[in-house]
């Protein structure tokens, strides 16, 4: 007889999924099932139909999507599947089981032309593949499941998979000298941070679903962020800030992407760290 698990996390072994096993190990949480991408397709139907049967999940955390924000613009056919498709499925799937799907969503929802802070409430106009593909898997959820939550966060990183940290101390190890962005602005967000957030909303249980921003605090630029990545890291190279028109994309990014969080703080009593104090623990693990 198999042991129930009563959260299912769907991408589990992708960034935040492996964060979310971090963060849960050390909270003494053990009743979390991380399905990759084989035992946990979220466009594979009859598959999600057993494993709903056969775990009867309280929570679905969905980290599954298609992130490679460049690559997108010459596949939508696939980004729309495992973003619009995918997320739909899992709601679909909630609302027949009565789970409660708490699913991660972007800032690149967002035009990003205005310095203003983006709240809930801010008409998104997404101007790249993958952000209107998340938009989309948005309001599929929004239509499908009332019991979700929706977390819309930017810019993560932290020690595991693919992220611009890492990339960053890569280039910075093999190049004398490099250029990045500095006029997109966001905030940078600890993936461990975001990890701890998601348990603490799965435990307070307070049934006050609904979407939700959640970025560290601060304001930083693509620049300023490479720049505390070099420092902390010890790399020495010449980082020049340059504008987006030096450093051409197949998709175009948000110029400014700062999200406010008032909401997530109160509704949920949680304190969030500031971008570059969680960026110091981040390196402190990648160093160890
Ligand atoms: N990374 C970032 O900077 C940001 C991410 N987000 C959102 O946060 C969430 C988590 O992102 P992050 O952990 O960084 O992304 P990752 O790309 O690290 O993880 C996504 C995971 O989804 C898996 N996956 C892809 N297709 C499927 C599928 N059909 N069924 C099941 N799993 C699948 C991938 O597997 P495989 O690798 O094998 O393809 C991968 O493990 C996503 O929703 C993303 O949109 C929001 C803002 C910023
Ligand atoms: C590697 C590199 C990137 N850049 C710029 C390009 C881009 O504008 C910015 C970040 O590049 P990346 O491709 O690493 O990051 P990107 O994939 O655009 O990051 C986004 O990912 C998706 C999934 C999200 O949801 C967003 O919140 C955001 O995190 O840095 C430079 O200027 N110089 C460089 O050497």
């Amino acid at each position: 007889m198999s042991i129930k698990n009563n959260i299912l996390v769907f991408g589990g072994l992708g960034q935040l999924g492996s964060c979310i096993e971090k963060v849960s190990l050390e909270r003494g949480l053990t009743t979390l099932l991380y399905l990759d991408e084989i035992q946990g397709n979220i466009l594979d139907l009859d598959l999600l139909h057993q494993l709903f049967q056969q775990e009867g999940p309280r929570f679905v955390i969905n980290c599954a999507a298609y992130t490679a924000v460049d690559k997108a613009e010459d596949d939508f056919e696939l980004c729309k599947k495992i973003n619009q498709d995918g997320a739909e499925n899992l709601a679909g799937l909630c609302a027949e089981y009565n789970a409660t799907l708490i699913h991660i969503s972007t800032d690149f929802v967002f035009e990003g032309n205005l310095p203003k802070l983006l709240n809930e409430q801010d008409i998104a106009n997404p101007i790249n593949v993958y952000g209107k593909t998340k938009l989309d898997g948005e309001l599929g959820i929004a239509r499908l499941l009332d019991t979700h939550y929706i977390i819309r966060t930017s810019w993560l990183y932290s020690e595991f998979a693919n992220n611009f940290v890492k990339t960053m101390r890569k280039l910075g190890n093999d190049h004398d000298e490099l250029g990045v962005i500095v006029d997109q602005v966001g905030t940078p967000t600890y993936a461990i941070d975001l990890a701890g957030v998601i348990l603490d909303i799965i435990t307070i249980d307070n049934e006050k679903y609904g979407t939700y921003h959640y970025s560290n605090e601060g304001v930083t630029s693509w620049y300023d962020f490479a720049k505390g990545v070099f420092d902390l890291s010890r790399i020495e190279v010449k980082l020049n800030p340059i504008p987006e028109s030096a450093y051409p994309t197949k998709a175009i990014r948000p110029a400014f992407s700062v999200m406010d969080k008032s909401k997530i703080k109160t509704t949920f009593g949680i304190a969030i760290p500031y971008w570059r104090d969680s960026l110091v623990k981040c390196i402190n693990e990648l160093n160890k």
